[in-house]
């Protein structure tokens, strides 16, 4: 069954699209101010939808979802996704700016980061052996649409112990 990718907000219609919602709290340990953060845990930070024609993890197969990051700062620091590695470093990722203005931020194992501007229709190749976070760097809503593979796995410990090398204020 075919969904629906509205082109004009980057939002999902259809089956098989799932939700997920994230407040500041949520990424509570990602924040360079964790007292900040506390101070504004409730507030929306971003949501996510993807699209799961097939199972997750499944070899071969692609995956197709969007991210709404909600302007803001917590502290100096401003609103990002929590940023990850994929577990398999061969699989990359495809991003496509829909709306606002962001940074996409890049980290190799050495810790050597980078960032590319999100401006709408920029559109960006993620080397699987980066790891990568989006930031707001605007005052309005940030849209993007990803394309990744299902089985490309996602890790999260180093990003929460260590965080990124390169922090966006
Ligand atoms: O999972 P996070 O690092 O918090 O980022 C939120 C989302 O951003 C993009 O849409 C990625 O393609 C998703 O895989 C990721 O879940």
């Amino acid at each position: 069954m075919p969904i629906f990718t509205d082109l004009a907000s980057g939002l999902l219609r259809g089956e098989q699209v799932a939700e997920t919602r994230r407040t500041v709290g949520d990424l509570a340990g990602y924040w360079a101010d964790e007292t900040a953060a506390q101070a504004c845990a409730d507030e929306l930070l971003y949501t996510t939808q993807t699209w799961f024609p097939i199972e997750d993890g499944t070899e071969g197969a692609v995956l197709w979802g969007n991210t709404t990051l909600m302007p803001g700062r917590v502290g100096e620091e401003r609103f990002m996704t929590r940023g990850h590695w994929h577990v398999k470093r061969d699989r990359g990722e495809l991003v496509v700016t829909v709306s606002g203005k962001g940074l996409l931020v890049l980290m190799d194992e050495d810790r050597n980061a980078t960032s590319e501007e999100l401006t709408p229709g920029s559109t960006h190749w993620i080397d699987g052996r980066y790891a990568h976070r989006t930031v707001n760097t605007g005052d309005e809503p940030l849209v993007f649409l990803c394309a990744w593979p299902a089985d490309c796995g996602h890790e999260y410990d180093a990003i929460l112990s260590d965080g990124f090398s390169m922090k966006v204020t």
